[in-house]
């Protein structure tokens, strides 16, 4: 093959733009196509017959669709080519490319030599030509998989792939990987050249800005597997920190809608444990051409209606997030019912045909005990309730004496029993007695630390049951005041226990909508974060259950917040990805328990990624020492890459203050991207104001509490004494080698007394 020089690269990406072009200009094309298409739809619409409006939506739904894809713009539309050997069998898939993975046997000759014989561009989405010959084809589609997963040791037919970087319609250069080194292959003729100095490599050097970019251009073989496995039951997915389970998770939606637009109509679910990661990673998806059916929301966010905003403290966590909560929640929905009966007036009156009937407080208080002997939601258990007051009302009134014709008695009763409840006296008395209960309301009840004790025994220790009391203080008499994380999953638990109130009826969705995905129908700039009145399409609706969910940090889920996702994916295929080793949680077994529930005995296939693409192997060879102490025997993902920095050790007094604001203000003027500083969650206050008026580039620092740092990174990251970190629950160990492994270039460890820092200022838990 030819010498790489800068003339050869100029010329090849003079190529690459001239092919750019005309895909441009073929895509200008297809958005004329499909304007007229929507035009006419539209029209069509007045002919009125039922058909024809049917028809219209079909047509209007196929061009919206399309041009809404047509229109995105793409950072880089198109990013991918290989160069491939002539199949073996010669057959070609309905896209026009060979379909066989293994070259033809005569592919290459005696001397080493061959011609390509075919070239494919892999985009973001597919282009065909005027004559329907491929000019891009979608990365999601099967002809696709060679650019993701040849590799020198199997090459397949590829013999090059090379990955083009542009900008808008500018290609600013190319990055050639060579499969097959050994051959001299002719294009057109033509040698075949390689230039560049690998695509992985420079994505991976780039700085890190606020939010998460895709790896379409350069996942990796063993992430093409994951992305690209089939659908049916359970994917698991492990791997260490930055072995890109989130990239892999985010795409794989994208790959599932692909192959399955129909059936992911039902919507995906993603579940992230913090608002921040879903903010991190929010652009992904719609840079894939894919936001409408994937609901990305953090695990704090599941219940509309309900914005978590108050992190609990890791013991309070750890009560409200056990399944022992179940047994508890469902004393407390009967029991905050009963309550209800101590605010009803004591006695039911009520009028009927000028005679006065009333119920006494011991007939109430018996018909009570009646309704509740069925386990039914008690909310569900109102019209019970009404029935059996009205048949005590009923007989209190003599009027099951006064009728021998059972035909006369039962028109009687019918009569009496659209008067009393047609009474205010009685309507009013039924919503005191038995309210329809909101869950908010119930957690507020449990607010009381001797009731609270009551319902609590034998199912929480004493102690657990203050804290939680103290904590749920905070929802105020009626449940208003600010919910916590992991409140939310105890609500949602309760919605289930107390049976849904009855709400007033929304608009009903159109049908078309939900059945065809009308939800991609939004423009770039309907899709805009940054305009006020942005909403993503699946915040404007709450759907409670998903066709396909995906777990992302899987391992951080409590029990109760599983309960919480697996309601919302009974019927759903699902995609599980975490790291054991990454869990802040203290009882991986409780956890695990949950877990198996919420998947059912749906099969289980698993994944393990092993490559670390984030940290360089100084930083990650820093926080393999704290990983063998946390899960001592666990073996840390291969770093990809080295930087010759060596993660850097400082010391502090009294206050980590000035040596975190130093700090921090060194690494912001040594590298281009985001600085995180990250501090047990008890200082997370306390490191806004030391990092408060930096100056310039304050704009790329990020304070954050220990919990917070999960999935996220940062080029540069301070660690702030590691000691507090890991004392702060009993997974501290873990949440440290969180915190640990988020630089992408840079490290520094602060440390205070409470650390023993050696003479060179390393930590006493990172010594070797
Ligand atoms: N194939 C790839 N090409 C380019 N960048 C990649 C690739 N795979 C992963 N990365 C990058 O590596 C970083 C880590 O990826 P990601 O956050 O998905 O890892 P993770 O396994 O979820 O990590 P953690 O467990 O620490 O949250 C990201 O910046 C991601 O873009």
């Amino acid at each position: 093959m030819e010498a790489q020089d800068t003339g050869v690269r100029d010329r090849e990406i003079q190529r690459e733009q001239e092919y750019l072009d005309a895909v441009y200009r073929r895509l200008e094309e297809k958005i004329g196509e499909a304007e007229f298409l929507m035009d006419n739809a539209v029209r069509g619409g007045q002919v009125g017959t039922p058909g024809a409006l049917a028809e219209r939506d079909a047509q209007v739904f196929r061009a919206g669709v399309h041009l809404h894809r047509l229109n995105s713009e793409f950072e880089d539309f198109l990013f991918g080519r290989i160069d491939l050997l002539p199949g073996k069998d010669g057959k070609r898939g309905p896209d026009g490319a060979y379909t066989s993975v293994e070259p033809a046997e005569d592919a290459v000759r005696p001397d080493n030599t061959a011609d390509i014989a075919e070239t494919l561009r892999i985009g973001r989405l597919g282009v065909l030509d005027a004559d329907y010959t491929p000019l891009v084809i979608d990365w999601r589609a099967p002809a696709a998989a060679p650019f993701y997963r040849a590799t020198p040791v199997s090459p397949g037919r590829v013999v090059r792939r090379r990955v083009i970087r542009s900008k808008g319609r500018r290609v600013l250069g190319v990055e050639d990987d060579l499969l097959r080194p050994e051959l001299t292959a002719y294009l057109d003729g033509e040698q075949l050249v390689v230039t560049g100095d690998g695509a992985l490599m420079a994505a991976l050097g780039q700085a890190r800005t606020h939010t998460m970019r895709d790896i379409v251009a350069s996942i990796q073989a063993e992430q093409d597997v994951v992305i690209r496995a089939p659908a049916a039951s359970v994917t698991e997915v492990t791997g260490g920190p930055g072995t890109g389970k989130t990239a892999v998770a985010l795409h794989r939606a994208a790959y599932l809608l692909y192959q399955d637009r129909r059936r992911y109509a039902g919507g995906i679910l993603v579940v992230s444990p913090t608002p921040l990661l879903v903010s991190y990673t929010e652009g992904v998806l719609p840079s894939l051409g894919e936001e409408g059916q994937v609901a990305v929301r953090a695990v704090g966010a599941l219940v509309d209606g309900v914005e978590a905003t108050v992190h609990d403290r890791q013991e309070v966590a750890r009560v409200k997030g056990s399944s022992r909560m179940v047994k508890l929640l469902r004393k407390a929905a009967r029991g905050t019912q009963e309550l209800a009966a101590a605010n009803a007036p004591e006695r039911l009156r009520v009028v009927v045909s000028g005679a006065r009937v009333e119920l006494a407080a011991e007939e109430l208080a018996e018909i009570r005990q009646q309704v509740l002997s069925s386990q039914a939601p008690v909310n569900f258990l109102r019209p019970r309730a009404r029935k059996l007051l009205l048949d005590a009302l009923w007989a209190r009134g003599g009027g099951a004496r006064r009728h021998d014709d059972p035909e006369l008695a039962a028109e009687a009763r019918e009569a009496f029993d659209e008067d009393v409840s047609a009474e205010d006296s009685f309507t009013d008395f039924l919503t005191a007695w038995w309210p329809e209960l909101e869950p908010a309301r119930v957690l507020a009840a449990m607010a009381d630390e001797r009731r609270l004790s009551r319902w609590s025994r034998r199912i929480l220790q004493h102690r657990e049951a203050r804290l939680l009391a103290r904590s749920l203080a905070r929802l105020g008499p009626d449940g208003s005041g600010p919910v916590s994380v992991h409140d939310v999953a105890l609500l949602d638990e309760l919605r289930g226990l107390l049976g849904a109130p009855a709400k007033p009826r929304k608009r009903e969705a159109d049908p078309l909508d939900q059945l065809t995905g009308l939800a991609e129908l939004t423009t770039a700039a309907d899709r805009d974060p940054t305009r006020r009145d942005y909403r993503a399409p699946h915040e404007r609706a709450e759907r409670r259950e998903y066709a396909h969910v995906i777990v992302d940090e899987a391992q951080d889920l409590t029990p109760m917040q599983w309960r919480m996702v697996g309601r919302r994916g009974r019927q759903a295929t699902w995609t599980v990805v975490g790291d054991p080793a990454q869990s802040s949680w203290s009882d991986p077994d409780e956890a695990a328990e949950a877990r198996d529930e919420a998947l059912g005995t749906r099969p289980r296939r698993r994944f393990e990624l092993t490559v670390n693409y984030r940290n360089p192997s100084e930083v990650a060879e820093l926080a393999s020492r704290v990983l063998a102490l946390a899960m001592p025997g666990a073996v840390p993902p291969t770093a990809v890459r080295s930087t010759g920095l060596v993660p850097r050790f400082q010391v502090f007094g009294r206050s980590p203050r000035e040596a975190v604001r130093a700090e921090t203000r060194r690494l912001l003027a040594e590298v281009d991207g985001t600085v995180g500083v990250v501090v047990a969650m008890g200082r997370r206050e306390e490191a806004r104001e030391w990092l408060a008026d930096l100056g310039e580039g304050a704009d790329r620092v990020v304070p954050l509490g220990s919990l917070e740092a999960k999935g996220l990174e940062y080029d540069a990251t301070v660690v702030v004494s590691p000691a507090e970190i890991a004392d702060e629950s009993p997974a501290g160990l873990r949440v440290l080698y969180v915190a640990l492994t988020r630089a992408t270039q840079r490290l520094t460890v602060i440390s205070g007394d409470r650390d023993l820092p050696d003479e060179q200022g390393v930590p006493d838990l990172l010594r070797d």
